[in-house]
């Protein structure tokens, strides 16, 4: 069974630095991000890749000013053969040539992560798909074997009904532009069923080039706003103005073992490149990572719905996946009362005025449906919060916990939510000043009572 990534585990103690990523070097994978960790010096890293051995750019930030011009060079030559061999539009008129083919006569080679015409003998060696029905070339995700790389693209892709539940909800709020970024199940859904809605795919897996035309997908890393091809900028701006700063959405599923920071970061930029009226925005993510969403986006709050995956037997409902069904969620800064949830798993409730899992249960002391993880919370009066059902107060160590903890033994084990470092949260953070905390605190009373 596979785990899931808990991105602060991965990440302790390494603080990304956010600031313009103009003057920052680049790898292949566009400008690299600059991370520092406790006491040491900052170093810029690749922003795709959460593991050297995937991309091994490497860099002290103090040293950016003495690079030879040899190894600036050498970095650009890796650049340039990492994007050698794509040309969108050559692949796009082979997808046209192989659309007029009979499915019989259609071939995949996924070696070479290409369309392959009969007389090609290249790839006699390779693995090859054959018999393409046009469903699938529509649909390359069922097709294409899913890079589940957690240090890279993790790719976990959203069962059928999950994927029509997120585009009835678009129909459902009236959009008509979809940004998909890192969800092609989304996009090839949108472009295969739905003609009332368009949609472009921002993603980092350049094998969508083969499926996909220029004007719908852009090869991009979402960690640093990258597009690979200038071309492909210039598409995804014009996508934006199209859309008249109006009845768009963007929705994106990214590695769960990837950072926060930066990616909030995009989605403002592309916020902001929108234009003034507000773009909604569908973050899915585990429940356990609302702390640190609302830290980049205090206006998000997380719906109930539970968003079930194909290839991953966490993420499902039912006998395969966990007891309390998937923990993966949708984080959205449109109000949750607009967003009706299917009603055999789930009930509206009218304190909230949103839907919630039918397991939630409303706690009249919190003034709301308590539970994140899928099962039904308690109310302790001590701790004056609903904590998970199996979990019992502590007078020693005064606070609820497991059964089983060792008394004294139950630090906050997280990451301050301001300076990233370990052993305390936000609010009791050195760094943050009274006047911050104050707006902080006030901000949580005053979205309390925006709720109710
Ligand atoms: C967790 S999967 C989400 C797929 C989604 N559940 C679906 O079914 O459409 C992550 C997606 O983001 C893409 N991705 C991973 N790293 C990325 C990056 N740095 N920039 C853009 N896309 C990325 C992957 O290729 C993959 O399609
Ligand atoms: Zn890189
Ligand atoms: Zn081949
Ligand atoms: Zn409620
Ligand atoms: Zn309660
Ligand atoms: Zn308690
Ligand atoms: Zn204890």
């Amino acid at each position: 069974m596979k785990s899931i990534v808990h991105a602060d585990k991965v990440l302790q103690g390494v603080t990304v630095i956010i600031e313009d990523l103009k003057s920052h070097p680049k790898c292949p994978h566009g400008p690299t991000l600059l991370f520092s960790r406790e006491n040491q010096r900052k170093f810029y890293a690749c922003a795709a890749c959460r593991d050297r051995k995937l991309c091994s750019f490497f860099l002290w930030q103090d040293e950016l000013n003495k690079l030879s011009q040899s190894k600036l060079e050498v970095w650009e030559k890796e650049r340039k053969k990492f994007l050698k061999g794509i040309n969108h539009k050559k692949r796009f008129i082979m997808l046209n040539k192989i659309k007029a083919l009979l499915p019989n006569k259609r071939t995949f080679c996924q070696t070479c992560s290409m369309f392959t015409l009969e007389h090609e003998n290249k790839h006699v060696e390779h693995s090859l798909l054959s018999n393409i029905t046009d469903y699938q070339l529509e649909h390359p995700s069922e097709i294409m074997p899913a890079l589940e790389n957690a240090k890279k693209e993790a790719q976990y892709l959203f069962s059928k009904e999950s994927v029509q539940f997120i585009v009835n909800t678009f129909l459902e709020l009236k959009y008509k532009h979809v940004i998909c970024i890192g969800t092609p199940r989304i996009h090839e859904y949108i472009q295969s069923n739905v003609k009332t809605l368009s949609s472009i795919l921002l993603d980092i897996d350049d094998r969508f080039h083969n499926f996909f035309g220029p004007l719908d997908f852009c090869w991009y890393n979402s960690f640093n706003n990258h597009f690979f091809f200038e071309e492909a900028k210039q598409v995804f701006e014009d996508f934006l103005k199209g859309t008249n700063n109006k009845d768009t959405v963007l929705i994106t599923d990214p590695p769960f073992g990837g950072r926060i920071e930066p990616l909030a970061q995009t989605f403002s930029a592309i916020s902001a490149q929108y234009g003034k009226n507000k773009l909604p925005m569908f973050w899915i993510f585990p429940y356990f990572m609302e702390p640190q969403i609302l830290n980049s986006f205090s206006d998000f709050q997380m719906l109930d719905y539970k968003v079930l995956y194909d290839n991953h037997s966490l993420f499902q409902n039912g006998p395969k996946g966990r007891k309390q069904g998937s923990p993966v969620r949708i984080f959205t800064n449109i109000s949750p009362s607009l967003i009706k949830l299917p009603n055999d798993l789930y009930k509206f409730c009218q304190d909230c005025n949103k839907w919630v899992s039918n397991e939630n249960k409303h706690c009249k002391v919190c003034q709301d449906c308590t539970s994140k993880n899928g099962q039904t919370y308690a109310h302790c009066n001590k701790c004056r919060r609903c904590v998970k059902p199996n979990w019992q107060h502590c007078f020693k160590c005064n606070r609820c916990a497991q059964q089983d903890h060792k008394c004294g033994n139950i630090l906050f084990s997280g990451v301050c939510l301001n300076c990233n470092k370990k052993g305390h949260k936000k609010l009791q953070c050195p760094l943050l000043n009274n006047t911050k905390k104050r707006k902080s605190k006030f901000k949580q009373a005053a979205n309390k009572k925006l709720k109710h």
